[in-house]
């Protein structure tokens, strides 16, 4: 079935055959995929419509804000339909790309959940996407191994796993290797509906269910949409409505404010909001691209702490209790050190935001990598105990969280040392991606679409706004030009001579400058990446 170039239902393959790929597109799920598609890809590019236009009032001076027309659904009493009881307890969830290894470690890490992703962690080059949805199919039969073709390592399941949830594509990314009636089918449909197909059954038939993450929504309108695309697959399978369930992340500042009706418009199948604090971080630069007064400092100076940010974490707790959603916390980025002293010190740096996050009332929080499990597990159940979450936790008694508050403008240094750390970042980071790695260890932090996406989007934003450094430096596309070739130099130090010349870094460091010195911010930086990640790939791009 999955011969490239070949038609199934109106779906035409264009990228190369995987292994594995007759199985994951074989007739029955491209089926599904072309209806969903046929059915729903017209109003997911309204929707991509209509944030272009809110974000042009933005520009214009507008400030975001709570929607007049939607008070009712915040005012009224009203609840989610409900949690099923393997997502009642989720105070560690490990989160990591859906390579076969990684699934393994990840679904035997000492976690209540994995968020299998195919998102901020994914670079979705064709391979990955195909042979992502081959490991999740085996891991939810509990049929997934790996044998470490240089270690010779085995990697097998355990007997109680933790529970998986999928998170797919955002919105706005399409899956150019399947098309529909001469289009690109919309990447977040592909992810979902290729895992719903293959597992549903599965995972209902041990006392589960499938569980996704929507992650980058942007208004209760995309929720909506979801909520149909969910029905309309409930219905289609003859399930109960509400068997899928959803957990939403709240990553851009225009959600923020719409949490209620998302929550509202999801009711049947939604079980909870989280807390994306680096795309949230991300969307406050580029929602607010034009507003001079509310530019970030550095990225390191922009922590959970800050009241803009403690706001959004109190609010979402606030909504998701009254509603009897769960509140989940995000991601600290610290990944693991080897030397014992900088150890002690990642440690350290961990609890304290999970405190902070536990203490704010979340129902649990991310981690980025099996070596912190047990230092976040500690911090939740000190705070959660025999509970399996803090829906007691209403904070009805805070006074009301303002728009104000939400958009206060952060306190701290944009610095030479920042701008300098920005750029080796964004540089390294954008290599791995367009060489097929969404998640890589830079610094001692991990640095996905996400992350990145604050370092290259901070520099467009002082270029934009003629931001004066601490040392006087007046930040400028000329001075940017100058640092990146002093850390292009850098970073071939750190590298190696080898691995730079073998790598991709004059192309990525040509992308980075084509988006930093561009006139208007660019949306996503792995709009522009997939170009490259997919242009051998792409049956129409090969001779
Ligand atoms: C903003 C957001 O969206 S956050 C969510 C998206 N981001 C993520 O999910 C990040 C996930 N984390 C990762 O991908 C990884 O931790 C990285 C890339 C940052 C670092 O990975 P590595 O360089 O492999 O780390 P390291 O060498 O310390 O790993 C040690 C072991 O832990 C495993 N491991 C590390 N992170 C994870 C993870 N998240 N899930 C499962 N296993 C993991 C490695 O596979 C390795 O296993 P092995 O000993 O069997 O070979
Ligand atoms: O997806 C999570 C984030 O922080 O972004
Ligand atoms: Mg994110």
């Amino acid at each position: 079935m999955a011969e490239s170039g070949a038609q199934h239902h109106g779906i035409r393959i264009l990228g190369p055959e995987q292994p594995g790929s007759e199985r994951i597109l074989c007739s029955d799920a491209l089926l599904l995929l072309a209806e969903l598609t046929r059915r729903f890809r017209a109003r997911r590019n309204e929707l991509m419509t209509l944030r272009a236009q809110r974000q042009l009032k933005i520009d214009a001076g507008a400030m975001p804000g709570f929607l007049p027309e939607t008070a009712d659904i915040r005012k009224k009493e009203w609840q989610i339909l409900g949690i099923p009881s393997d997502l009642q307890d989720r105070r560690v969830e490990i989160t990591g790309p859906v390579e076969r290894k990684m699934v393994i470690n990840a679904l035997n890490a000492d976690v209540k959940v994995f968020m299998a992703d195919f998102e901020d962690s994914l670079a979705p080059a064709w391979d990955k996407v195909v042979q992502g949805q081959v490991n999740l199919a085996d891991a939810v039969r509990g049929e997934i191994d790996f044998v470490h073709p240089d270690s010779g390592k085995a990697y097998t399941l355990r007997e109680d796993p933790a529970v998986l949830i999928c998170r797919v594509r955002g919105l706005h990314l399409d899956e150019s290797h399947l098309e529909l009636d001469g289009e690109p089918i919309p990447g977040a449909l592909v992810d979902f509906a290729l895992y719903f197909f293959h597992n549903h059954e599965a995972l209902l038939a041990k006392g589960s269910g499938p569980y996704f993450y929507i992650p980058k929504l942007q208004s209760h309108l995309e929720a909506r949409w979801w909520a149909e695309v969910f029905a309309f697959a409930e219905e289609r399978y003859a399930l109960q409505p509400g068997t899928i369930k959803v957990t939403c992340l709240i990553e851009t500042l225009p959600a923020v404010f719409e949490m209620d009706e998302i929550l509202y418009e999801l009711r049947n199948n939604i079980v909870g909001l989280n807390c994306g604090r680096w795309d949230y971080i991300f969307s406050y630069i580029k929602t607010l691209r034009n507003h001079p007064d509310r530019v970030l400092p550095d990225r390191q100076a922009v922590t959970m702490d800050k009241p803009f940010l403690n706001a959004y974490s109190r609010l979402l707790i606030k909504t998701c209790h009254k509603r009897g959603a769960l509140a989940m916390g995000g991601m600290a980025a610290f990944i693991p050190a080897k030397d014992p002293e900088q150890q002690a010190l990642v440690l350290q740096k961990v609890t304290k935001d999970k405190e902070l996050e536990a203490h704010n009332g979340h129902d649990g929080t991310w981690i980025a990598h099996p070596g912190l499990a047990e230092t976040a597990m500690a911090v939740m159940d000190r705070y959660l105990g025999d509970r399996p979450n803090q829906l007691h936790v209403t904070r009805e008694e805070d006074p009301p969280i303002t728009a104000e508050e939400l958009l206060e403008p952060c306190e701290g240094q944009a610095t030479e040392a920042g701008m300098r750390a920005n750029i080796r970042i964004a540089v390294q980071y954008m290599e791995a991606w367009i060489s097929g790695n969404g998640c890589v260890p830079i610094y001692g932090l991990m640095e996905d679409a996400a992350t990145a996406e604050i370092s290259r989007a901070s520099i467009w934003q002082w270029i934009r706004h003629g931001t004066v450094l601490d040392n006087g430096k007046l930040v400028t596309k000329a001075l940017f030009e100058q640092m990146l070739t002093e850390e292009l130099a850098v970073v071939r130090g750190e590298v190696g001579a080898q691995r730079y010349d073998q790598g991709r870094f004059d192309e990525a460091a040509n992308l980075f400058r084509s988006l930093t010195c561009a006139e208007q911010l660019t949306d996503f930086l792995t709009l522009p990446g997939y170009e490259i990640l997919t242009e051998s790939t792409r049956m129409d791009n090969r001779t």
